[in-house]
């Protein structure tokens, strides 16, 4: 089950709810790794100079990804944070839309991207999308101050909120792997979670 959304959206506050349930085994999204490639932030880079960095970033959040939908566990579900379809979908699209990663970049990324996609099983059983309005997020981001987001601008959430809308929602522009549970995650943390609760089974049985 990949847990989708903006950033800002709850997608950590939401997984963390769900690691008291030993069925599930969590996997949230391994910016630790991301932060330090062998001494490297590749994360700050690519925040910093997105033209030069966003390639190598991308590629390693690509990796990253994959291993997580490889890695082998005990417990009958795997909860992921995103999830490599929405590194492509999402981000990938985002930086190539923005004109920030090179036309080259965007195509040999896709071609490692197609080859995992063809050769590997990436697919979810279900996606549960945090559906947010890009203003909520911009107020969290800051209250949360993570020290690489502090610069992130209202229409880059707005860009990334669109690209999910289109992938999840109206389902125009990429294929969706699995079905999709929608849910409103303007709502405050607490309320979310008793939504999340009515919906605990469907998300545990991998059902849309
Ligand atoms: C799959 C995926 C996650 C992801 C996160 N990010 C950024 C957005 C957030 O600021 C931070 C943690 O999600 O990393 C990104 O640029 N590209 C990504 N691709």
């Amino acid at each position: 089950v990949a847990v989708e959304g903006n950033i800002g959206s709850g997608k950590t506050s939401l997984l963390k709810h769900f690691e008291t349930c030993e069925q599930a085994k969590v996997y949230k999204e391994p910016t630790d790794r991301w932060r330090n490639i062998q001494g490297h932030n590749a994360l700050a880079l690519m925040y910093e100079d997105p033209e030069r960095w966003s390639l190598t970033f991308q590629t390693y959040v690509q990796l990253t990804m994959l291993q997580t939908h490889l890695a082998k566990q005990e417990q009958a579900v795997k909860l992921m944070e995103r999830s490599i379809h929405s590194a492509k979908y999402c981000f990938v699209e985002n930086l190539h839309k923005g004109g920030v990663m090179p036309e080259l970049e965007y195509i040999v990324l896709t071609r490692w991207f197609d080859h995992i996609i063809q050769n590997e099983d990436c697919s979810p059983d279900l996606i549960v999308y945090l559906q947010t309005n890009p203003e909520v997020l911009h107020e969290r981001i800051r209250k949360r101050c993570r020290k690489e987001e502090s610069g992130i601008p209202m229409d880059y959430l707005q860009d990334l909120h669109n690209l999910h809308e289109d992938w999840l929602i109206h389902q125009t522009h990429f294929s969706v792997p699995c079905p999709v549970l929608v849910l409103d995650a303007n709502l405050e943390l607490q309320d979310m979670l008793n939504v999340c609760d009515q919906h605990r089974e469907k998300i545990l049985c991998g059902h849309g």
